[in-house]
């Protein structure tokens, strides 16, 4: 017989392996889904589009799903997230030409907006567009790759932009990202953050509840 090969197309699947681990990592404790979009571009990196966003939801996830784009131009996927069933869409303030612009985009599609600071850009952009803010996120990592460490400095930042949420009297959500485990979660929470990105902890930190128990018996001590 010759040598056939028979080749399931990923794109086709639906992405239903992603599904699977997505429900278990839900099942074992987490709140929101969080999905790094990166273009090979802004960072150089290339991962996911509205397309699996979609997949998941056709899949059946109903956690709320946090899309941060590491995307320039930003404007362009706003529309398709959305529609592919995002709730929570950030963006960097130094990938959009009209940060103001780009906000008021996603608060029109429906969504939550947000925007993202890395480790060297400060919080001043905030205070301009506090009003349309329902997340700040801020890189504990410069974006691009999962597995890398947590950025000391970034403490000092999350008491600052703790302290701009508190003046500004709105609710917003104080994320951050990169190089998160039980052993500093417990430390970025008492800075002011209150939601926590980990992929490297929670993927490869074997088994999930125990993973995410570990983290909320740390964030219980705060
Ligand atoms: O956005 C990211 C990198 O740009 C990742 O979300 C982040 O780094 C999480 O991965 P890890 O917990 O392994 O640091």
């Amino acid at each position: 017989m010759a040598d056939y090969w028979i080749a399931p197309s990923i794109l086709s699947a639906n992405f239903a392996c992603l599904g699977a681990e997505v429900d278990a990592v839900l099942e074992a404790g987490a709140d929101i889904v969080h999905f790094d979009v990166m273009d090979n571009h802004y960072v150089p990196n290339l991962t996911i589009g509205p397309m699996v966003c979609k997949a998941l939801r056709k899949h059946g996830v109903k956690a709320p799903i946090d899309v941060h784009l590491m995307v320039k131009p930003v404007d362009r996927l706003i529309g398709d997230f959305a529609e592919a069933g995002a709730s929570i869409i950030t963006f960097h303030p130094d990938a959009s030409t009209h940060v103001d612009r780009s906000l008021q985009m996603i608060r029109d599609a429906g969504c939550k907006a947000g925007l993202v600071l890395n480790p060297a850009v400060g919080p001043d952009v905030l205070k301009y567009v506090m009003d349309k803010l329902d997340m700040i996120l801020l890189m504990s990592v410069n974006p691009g790759f999962g597995g890398q460490s947590f950025i000391p400095s970034t403490i000092g930042k999350v008491k600052e932009v703790r302290a701009l949420i508190e003046a500004s009297g709105r609710d917003i959500r104080l994320e951050v990202d990169g190089g998160i485990s039980a052993k500093n979660i417990a430390e970025i929470a008492a800075a002011g953050a209150d939601t926590f990105v980990a992929g490297s902890a929670i993927f490869n930190g074997g088994d999930y509840t125990e993973v995410i128990d570990k983290m909320r018996s740390e964030l219980a001590g705060v």
